[in-house]
């Protein structure tokens, strides 16, 4: 890569050649009295699918918009392989852009729409080539059968996969995809996961991916990010976003149906330790290991334990012996498992079932925990006590 120290020539020798590392740095954003982003900071890895993840609101799009420029902000850095862009404009830096409004153009074939970048000024491909490069994304977004349509000829869904062919279709060094399977239905949006694994495009740039599915999240994420009300709260692998969430906040995002929290009471004696949970009318027992780590950590003796759906066990014979003694409240099969409601004295916990063994209401049964799975929350700040950055 040429390294020239005019801004244009910069973007315009290194589109095509790298996978740009892109920082933002203490970013704030203001919409008039609105503050979207209060001092937004990460930095991808080169070609790292990352992904943003929030809540309706949290500053996901701005994000976006920002990266691309769209958007100027009031103070930070946006960087590009570290070199601050914040003014270089947006047809000036290496990103392709698909937002969830798909800005097509109604007079122009789907083929067309999506060969539209290639045509830009300043493009070299020959017809063949553009004609190769509109199949191969038509045919990994399952749209071949579209292309003598116009837009106004199709779903909601199929537009959303133009909009994104047509961004893909110019191979940037960054992706930035805003929410680009919402309008696709289940099925399709499931394969287009799975081509995004394998799509030499995705691999060969660095993506910033936004959603609020945690699904999605998980499923494409090198990292993921999690963002509410302008912040990051935890950047991490899929897994140690789900294992060990940062705080209450991201262990609920994450995670469907939602962990079970329940108020609980660290209790040791010399011998041994055990969370009691005063409304189940249980105690769950520790390791020595795990309540070691929350002496250490000065834990509080009132705290929140979360566990999630998964990670409970219930049986029907010799309840007495379990953990918990509970009884079967609603049972709902969802195809792949079933959902669980069970009653512990003056608590709801919710847990996964074999979706095939139905359960009846009033049924007593005993409940266990997996305790390695046990996750400690302050009560006062909701922080995860035992949450470390790696
Ligand atoms: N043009 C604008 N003018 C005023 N406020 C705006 C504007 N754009 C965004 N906001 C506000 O900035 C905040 C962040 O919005 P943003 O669209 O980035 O959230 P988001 O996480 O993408 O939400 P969603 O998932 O609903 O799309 C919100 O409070 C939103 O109302």
């Amino acid at each position: 890569m040429r390294w020239l120290h005019h801004d244009r020539i910069f973007y315009v020798s290194c589109f095509h050649e790298i996978m740009a590392v892109v920082a933002l740095r203490n970013v704030v954003k203001t919409y008039g009295d609105v503050t979207a982003l209060h001092g937004l900071d990460f930095e991808t890895k080169e070609g790292e699918f990352f992904v943003l993840l929030g809540p309706s609101g949290a500053g996901k799009t701005t994000t976006l918009k920002v990266i691309a420029g769209l958007e100027d902000i009031d103070s930070g850095e946006v960087v590009f392989d570290g070199k601050v862009v914040n003014t270089v404009p947006t047809n000036l830096r290496p990103v392709g852009m698909a937002f969830e409004s798909y800005a097509l153009y109604p007079h122009f074939t789907v083929f067309e729409n999506i060969a539209n970048p290639l045509r830009a000024p300043g493009k070299t491909y020959t017809e063949t080539e553009i004609k190769d490069r509109v199949q191969k994304m038509a045919k990994m977004l399952k749209i071949e059968h579209l292309l003598t349509r116009h837009p106004g000829e199709l779903s909601g869904g199929q537009k959303q996969r133009v909009s994104l062919g047509r961004t893909m279709v110019r191979e940037p060094s960054v992706y930035l995809l805003d929410e680009p399977l919402t309008h696709v239905d289940a099925k399709i949006r499931f394969d287009l996961r799975i081509q995004f694994h394998r799509l030499e495009e995705l691999q060969q740039s660095t993506t910033v991916y936004v959603t609020h599915d945690y699904v999605e999240a998980l499923s494409l994420g090198d990292r993921i990010g999690i963002i509410d009300q302008g912040r990051i709260v935890q950047i991490g692998e899929p897994k140690q976003i789900y294992y060990h969430p940062r705080n209450i906040f991201v262990a609920h995002l994450v995670g469907q149906p939602s962990i079970n929290l329940m108020n609980a009471q660290l209790d040791a004696d010399d011998h041994n330790a055990h969370l009691h949970v005063p409304q189940g009318g249980f105690s769950i027992p520790l390791s020595p290991e795990r309540f070691h780590a929350l002496k250490q950590v000065n834990a509080p003796r009132d705290l929140i334990v979360g566990i999630r759906p998964r990670d409970l066990m219930t049986f029907t014979t010799t309840p007495e012996t379990a953990t918990a003694q509970v009884k079967s409240d609603v049972f709902e099969p969802f195809g792949s498992f079933g959902l669980l409601s069970i009653l512990a004295r003056d608590i709801y916990l919710k847990l996964l079932t074999d979706p095939e063994q139905e359960v009846e209401p009033d049924i007593p049964l005993g409940l266990n925990f997996r305790e390695d799975r046990l996750i400690f929350f302050d009560p006062t700040t909701e922080n995860n006590l035992l949450w470390s950055e790696n």
